[in-house]
């Protein structure tokens, strides 16, 4: 069978290959860097809402609930002591040389029982007793450890002080001591005298709301010690050990308030602080990006995930429709759109080669040149639609014909050339007549008729230093020949 049209073969040239190569590169690094800042873009914007709601809302909305709370538990007995200090009634009995030790042993039994404190107490400095609600616990002696805080009250500037220790009244249990200097009228120092709270209410408190809010809430005085956690009644720890908190350590305890933030191996830490004048503590409240910033990570990296995803399938894509219009446009460029044979651009480029390799293997070849007689009258006679059908059944007709590894292109017009290989002259003579009988044979029907359509053919064979033009030009001057002849006949060059 006569090849007609050769496809278009699947490897596509150097510089097309290397042009779909950057397309694909262009391709992906647009939309990976489009995707990939859209995606970072809404993930800073999402932590930075989340941090803004921290440190705005959380935090301070935390600090207040909880500084409502240690208002009550703390700045209460801080009042309560302070008055105990001023009581004349106490300066006047110790004035008097503490007569009946029960008359104050009830009155600290009324002021505990009346502002329900954990314990209350005086120690007097002319007898050096440690008075409580039950009567005289024992003598104050600078001699004994535990007994220390008192003498340091004794010389302290301030008029009071908060310390954090074991209660003997009461078990030994730890307890917030309130320890105010009692000085009478004239400034004589007495004693000193306060209440002591129970720590335990304060670390349930503090750990109650670290749960509730998700928070690590602590108290801190005025040198950086973590006096009370809501997780350990009082640790030894100071601020300036908790790593990344040490950093920012002396900046937090001189502005007293505010927010402020340092970084650990966790992330990033917000920190609210509120001093307390009256108790000289500072409020820690502390929280994470954490969890929340943790999901929109998660968002972020499934984001990315689809995004590679949606590149790789845009390449393959983007390759699979490049691939399919440059084969449509092969096809486009080398096929006759009318009788979907070989054009005639693609036949020369084609015949070239095959001629060259022809020439090498010292094979004879020829062409043929076919032309439609009177074809004009037919466009005349039956219009210009059933001659184009003509021509696409001529092609048909002359691509069914019987050799193999021959080329077949409409040339022009009504014009169609062979090649025809391995083919001296008598060959292709034979071959062309066989053709021409073929034609005259078919039954084409036009206006409703059968109709007799002829072919005139001029034949060259290939000559040393033949070229394909030189070859063709002597198959038409055959052709015209044929024509001027009679038509619908063979005539081979000379
Ligand atoms: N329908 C149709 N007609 C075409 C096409 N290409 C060329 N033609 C027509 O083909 C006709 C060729 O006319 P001529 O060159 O005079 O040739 P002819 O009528 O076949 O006469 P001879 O070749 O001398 O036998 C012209 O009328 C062209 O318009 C085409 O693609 N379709």
């Amino acid at each position: 069978m006569m090849r007609a049209f050769r496809e278009p073969t699947g490897a596509a040239p150097m510089d097309t290959l290397l042009q779909r190569r950057r397309l694909t590169v262009i391709l992906s690094l647009l939309l990976s860097i489009s995707f990939a800042a859209v995606s970072l873009i809404s993930y800073q914007a999402s932590r930075s809402t989340i941090q803004v709601a921290l440190v705005e809302k959380e935090l301070p909305l935390t600090s207040n609930a909880i500084y409502a709370e240690l208002q009550k538990d703390l700045i209460r007995p801080y009042f309560i002591s302070s008055m105990m200090a001023t009581n004349t009634f106490l300066h006047d009995w110790v004035a008097s040389g503490e007569k009946d030790p029960d008359i104050v042993s009830r009155y600290l039994r009324e002021t505990k029982l009346k502002y329900q404190v954990f314990t209350s107490f005086f120690v007097s400095e002319a007898t050096r007793n440690y008075y409580y609600p039950d009567g005289i616990l024992k003598k104050i002696s600078a001699s004994v450890p535990v007994d220390k805080w008192y003498f340091r009250v004794q010389q302290m500037p301030e008029s009071y002080e908060i310390n954090i220790d074991y209660d003997a009244a009461n078990n030994n249990s730890l307890a917030i001591f309130m320890n105010f200097r009692v000085l009478d009228r004239t400034g004589k120092y007495l004693g000193a005298t306060g209440v002591g709270l129970s720590m335990d209410r304060l670390h349930r408190l503090l750990g109650e709301y670290g749960g509730r809010y998700q928070k690590n809430i602590f108290l801190v005085d005025a040198q950086g010690r973590i006096r009370l956690t809501g997780s350990h009644p009082a640790s030894q720890r100071s601020i300036q050990q908790v790593p990344g908190l040490r950093d920012i350590a002396a900046k937090v305890l001189q502005a007293r308030n505010g927010t402020f933030q340092y970084r650990t191996a966790d992330g990033i830490t917000f920190l609210n602080v509120r001093y307390m004048p009256e108790v000289r503590l500072f409020l820690f409240v502390e929280g994470q990006e954490g969890e929340a910033v943790a999901k929109v990570r998660q968002a972020l990296y499934l984001n990315l995930a689809i995004c590679v995803v949606i590149v790789l399938l845009t390449i393959v894509l983007t390759d699979l429709t490049v691939r399919r219009f440059r084969k449509r446009l092969e096809v486009m460029a080398t096929v006759d759109h009318l009788t979907g044979l070989m054009n005639r651009q693609a036949f020369e480029l084609i015949s070239e080669r095959v001629m060259a390799d022809s020439v090498q293997a010292g094979e004879p070849f020829a062409v043929v040149l076919a032309d439609l007689d009177y074809f004009k009258q037919i466009n005349d006679r039956f219009g210009h639609l059933a001659g184009d059908h003509l021509l696409r059944e001529v092609g048909a007709l002359l691509q069914a014909a019987e050799r193999d590894a021959d080329l077949l292109c409409r040339w022009g017009g009504e014009e169609f050339l062979l090649l025809l290989r391995h083919c001296d002259a008598a060959e292709a003579e034979r071959v062309a007549e066989a053709l021409r009988r073929r034609l005259l044979g078919h039954a084409f029907m036009l206006g409703g008729r059968r109709e007799r359509i002829t072919m005139s053919m001029g034949v060259a064979t290939w000559r040393k230093g033949d070229s394909l033009q030189s070859m063709i030009d002597r198959a038409d001057k055959a052709l015209y020949v044929a024509k001027d002849t009679g038509r619908n006949r063979v005539n081979i060059a000379v």
